[in-house]
């Protein structure tokens, strides 16, 4: 294997070098980008923007760790993911990234709570530490009255919010976000943004957020555009 050529600095806890994506099924190919650079440090946070079918979800999916490259490779909290096991990246996932997607994904027979400490019982804590902790962020995204309702006995906005606690639970790197305000009116969209960037803040955690929403998108640090398999930094003037 190819030594990486970038090597990211002490403050990145997520990035990409030369990373290339083509889906082959078949005698078909599917060249999706090639060559992608990017460096997110702590903190920081990052929209990626772009047409249907650019890439978004399938950058955000290698940054995760969730499929496999056809070229280049992923660093994730001082980890190169080419150089682990599956067992050690299915670790280093759980431990410092968190996900949020469209839709909300808590398992249906369980409650807001046990959903939220699901992870931290993965990660391998005592059951009274990820009771504690989930409780907190439930508390923090204003469900703390909602603990024992299982998903279907919560409203969509209430889902998200309970994703993204679950998201933050187990203090990530990074959190990673597909559209996770997508299936949700403007209202309670902007709510649940809100309070997402706020615990992002709180808790300095890195956020790298797939939308198509360019008012969401322009109030992270940074905006990247994927076109033609290339990624751009958009400026204000731009958006
Ligand atoms: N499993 C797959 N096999 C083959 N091609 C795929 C697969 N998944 C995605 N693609 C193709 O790769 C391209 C990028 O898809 P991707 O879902 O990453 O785009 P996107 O920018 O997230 O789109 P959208 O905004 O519509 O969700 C698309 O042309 C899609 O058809």
């Amino acid at each position: 294997m190819n030594e990486p050529v970038w090597q990211p600095g002490d403050d990145v806890v997520l990035g990409c070098t030369g990373l290339g994506m083509v889906y082959a099924e078949g005698k078909m190919r599917t060249p999706v980008f090639d060559g992608l650079g990017l460096e997110v440090r702590r903190g920081e946070t990052v929209a990626i923007v772009g047409a249907s079918g650019a890439g978004k979800s399938t950058l955000l999916h290698l940054l995760g760790g969730l499929d496999t490259p056809t070229a280049g490779d992923v660093y994730v909290d001082g980890h190169w993911m080419s150089a682990l096991s599956d067992t050690a990246r299915g670790q280093l996932r759980n431990r410092a990234l968190g996900f949020v997607y469209q839709f909300h994904h808590l398992l249906p027979e369980f409650t807001a709570l046990e959903n939220v400490m699901l992870p931290v019982l993965l990660g391998g804590e005592k059951v009274a530490t990820a009771r504690d902790r989930a409780r907190d962020l439930l508390e923090s995204v204003g469900l703390g009255h909602r603990l024992e309702h299982k998903p279907g006995e919560l409203s969509g906005g209430e889902r998200q919010r309970a994703a993204v606690a679950r998201a933050l639970v187990n203090r990530p790197a990074c959190v990673l976000g597909d559209e996770p305000t997508g299936n949700l009116d403007e209202k309670t969209a902007a709510h649940v943004f809100d309070q997402m960037l706020e615990l992002n803040r709180e808790h300095r955690t890195s956020l790298v957020l797939v939308t198509h929403d360019r008012r969401l998108a322009s109030r992270l640090d940074r905006v990247l555009e994927l076109h033609q398999g290339r990624l751009r930094e958009l400026v204000a003037s731009d958006m």
